[in-house]
């Protein structure tokens, strides 16, 4: 018997139950099965179509197609359960559980425990009523990756066959990006793949963007292809990872007859997409089919600066740490005297919110900010998108004229954005349109006179650049008037204030609070992404809590956990002993403990098993206490033991 049947059958002995017992099959009341039915409504009608078209496909083979939900409990079966015994026909009805807790080794409850397909053939299953039976069952995940149900093929044992398990797996990734494709409704949705022929098929990968570019989620195949975890990928943008700027996919989808995009992945990877844009009110259907000229610096702005605005003005942003405290007075002093502002700082500081705050304080505040991400507009395309072009300047569908960023920001703020990415090529003209405060587009012989307040930020050490040769001097200095640096936020002092105030913003009632608990996990951890990771991560979890109102680990997302115990793993001495289960995102007392509880000689995941087990046991089922105890997290047993959830 394979690995996972073995460990699989040493769970369900541990749930107590004989390979000779009579399992209760009866279902749950109808009523109970209404209630599951409407909680898992998303899952339930995007399966039955998939499930349909995957029992078109094995009828007359004596096989069931069955949904369950994210505990193996039947929501949904098709098919002729004639050739069952009358008693076990009632098993594979509605509102049956077939969790492993329930019925030892099944391939559903299998799947579930193991988080993976599962096939599971005659005596392979625990109960021995339930040895004339072979399952093929895979979970299906939503979009951050948790189990929420099960589709299974399920028949008598002579009928197996060897291409039920792949069907299964097909359809369960159909449903999958059929529900990934519902979740957001007022999102950007980019199907993708390098080769164009498999946009459309199951193959394709999927990203998820807020209208504004942030990332929202993507598919295991858009995983796959753009190569990053989805902690990893919280940090990034639209831009940052195809490329273009947000405001480059209205352009496109403005055209007559918008063929398929051609993006370039992060990676250097090119692949075709296509986008679908999606908004509750309608609002991407007023941007697509408004007049380019007028609407590209509301589309782009407006949509990109949603979130800013609810922090809009710099008092906002004053949450008690003494670094940012600083520069906040620094800026008051200097707001309307047109005095030019570099804000320095990481990725995710807030660079960007406090341009914004600084605009919305300022004299100009009733005319355009227009911020320009240099990093991620193509150097090709910076040009015109900075300077605008002229009627006819270019063949092709854009043969209308367009003013340029600079033009659109005239009467207010224009905010450059990694600055030190801009090409050196343009360097000199940017620096004379601030000099001269007149801009002359592309292709035209007039210069219009444009006043515009400039703030810009860098990432970059600029200095550097301009020894390196990459970065004008001159513009340096006509760019520096006041230089603020923004802190990261592992050095700021007020986390417990901006977990609180983000909190509020993101559930718009303030209802959660955060545990004691994880409030010590940020205090620890080194944020790379700063306020996108940290807001990105807060927004994933007030979804995972959903009624609860404090925020504890079992509501973070792996990733992070993984990011957590990684960081940990790195600080501590070599570990004395091996396992997954050194994933600790707590103070460690690990190695030690672990073996205190594992036997000699066993397998790594049955260690890891009966580790936890014995830890249970040995602190009367608590958890907490049993994860203490082991050096671990609560996440990691319920990750371990998914039934404890
Ligand atoms: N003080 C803050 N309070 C709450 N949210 C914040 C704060 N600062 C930034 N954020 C949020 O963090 C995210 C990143 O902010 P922003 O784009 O301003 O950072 P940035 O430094 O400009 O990033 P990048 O360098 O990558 O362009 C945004 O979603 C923003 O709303």
């Amino acid at each position: 018997m394979g690995g996972i049947i073995t460990t699989s059958h040493k769970r369900s002995l541990a749930y107590g139950l004989c390979p000779d017992s009579c399992a209760d099959f009866g279902p749950i009341a109808r009523n109970e099965l209404s209630l599951l039915i409407e909680q898992n409504r998303m899952l339930h009608a995007h399966a039955l179509p998939a499930m349909e078209t995957l029992y078109q496909q094995i009828i007359n083979t004596h096989n069931m197609v069955i949904l369950t939900d994210a505990h193996g409990v039947i929501l949904h079966s098709l098919g002729d359960a004639d050739f069952l015994e009358k008693a076990n026909r009632v098993a594979l009805q509605p509102g049956v559980a077939w969790s492993e807790e329930s019925k030892g080794t099944n391939a559903i409850g299998t799947a579930i425990a193991e988080r993976a397909p599962a096939l599971v053939h005659a005596d392979q299953h625990y109960l021995n009523a339930n040895h004339f039976l072979t399952c093929s069952a895979a979970p299906i995940t939503d979009h951050l990756g948790n189990v929420v149900g099960v589709l299974d093929v399920s028949g008598d044992q002579r009928s197996y066959h060897q291409h039920t398990m792949a069907l299964v797996r097909m359809s369960a990734l159909m449903i999958e990006n059929q529900l990934f494709s519902a979740t957001f409704e007022d999102a950007i949705t980019i199907h993708f793949h390098t080769r164009p022929e498999f946009i459309g098929t199951l193959m394709e990968g999927i990203a998820s963007f807020t209208p504004g570019g942030r990332f929202l989620s993507a598919n295991r195949n858009g995983l796959f292809q753009l190569g990053l975890t989805y902690s990893a990928l919280q940090t990034h943008t639209f831009s940052s990872l195809f490329g273009l700027p947000v405001s480059a996919l209205f352009d496109h989808y403005r055209t007559a007859a918008p063929g398929l995009l051609d993006l370039c992945m992060h990676n250097g990877v090119r692949v075709h997409g296509r986008a679908q844009l999606r908004l509750a009110n309608n609002q991407f259907q007023h941007v697509l089919s408004a007049p380019h000229e007028q609407t590209r610096p509301q589309a782009a702005s407006n949509l990109a600066a949603n979130a800013a605005r609810k922090l809009s003005g710099l008092r906002y942003l004053r949450t008690g740490d003494p670094q940012l405290e600083l520069v906040l007075d620094k800026v008051t002093r200097v707001l309307g005297k047109d005095i030019p502002i570099m804000i320095m700082g990481e990725t995710g500081t807030g660079k960007e919110l406090l341009a914004q705050a600084i605009h919305n304080d300022s004299p100009r505040a009733a005319s355009p900010f227009v911020a320009v991400n240099c990093a991620s507009i193509p150097e090709t395309l910076i040009e015109s998108e900075l300077f605008g072009y002229e009627d006819g300047a270019f063949t092709g569908a854009r043969k209308k004229g367009a003013p340029g960023r600079i033009l659109q920001a005239n009467g207010g703020t224009l905010f450059l954005d990694e600055i030190g990415d801009m090409p050196f090529s343009l360097q000199a003209r940017l620096l004379r349109v601030l000099q001269e405060r007149m801009v002359t587009p592309l292709g035209s012989g007039k210069s219009i006179p444009v006043n515009v307040e400039v703030i810009c930020a860098t990432n970059h050490n600029l200095r550097e650049r301009i020894a390196q040769g990459l970065f004008r001097e001159d513009l340096y200095y006509r760019l520096n008037g006041l230089v603020v640096k923004l802190p990261p936020l592992r050095e700021r002092t007020d986390l417990e204030t901006v977990v609180k105030k983000i909190l509020a913003i993101e559930s718009d009632n303030g209802r959660y609070e955060v545990s004691p608990e994880i409030l010590e996990l940020f205090r620890r951890h080194r944020w790379p992404g700063n306020f996108r990771q940290l807001t990105n991560l807060l927004r994933t979890a007030i979804v995972m809590a959903g009624d609860e109102q404090e925020i504890c680990l079992r509501h973070m997302p792996d990733d992070f956990m993984d990011d957590i115990a990684a960081a940990n793993a790195a600080a501590l001495p070599a570990p004395a002993a091996p396992g997954v289960l050194a994933a600790s995102c707590e103070p460690a007392e690990p190695a030690p403990a672990f073996e205190r509880y594992a036997p000699a000689g066993a397998r790594l995941d049955e260690m890891e098993y009966s580790a936890i087990q014995k830890a249970l046991q040995a602190h009367g089922g608590n958890i907490s206490a049993a994860a203490r105890a082991l050096g671990v997290s609560r996440n990691t047993i319920y990750r371990k033991m998914p039934h404890l959830k």
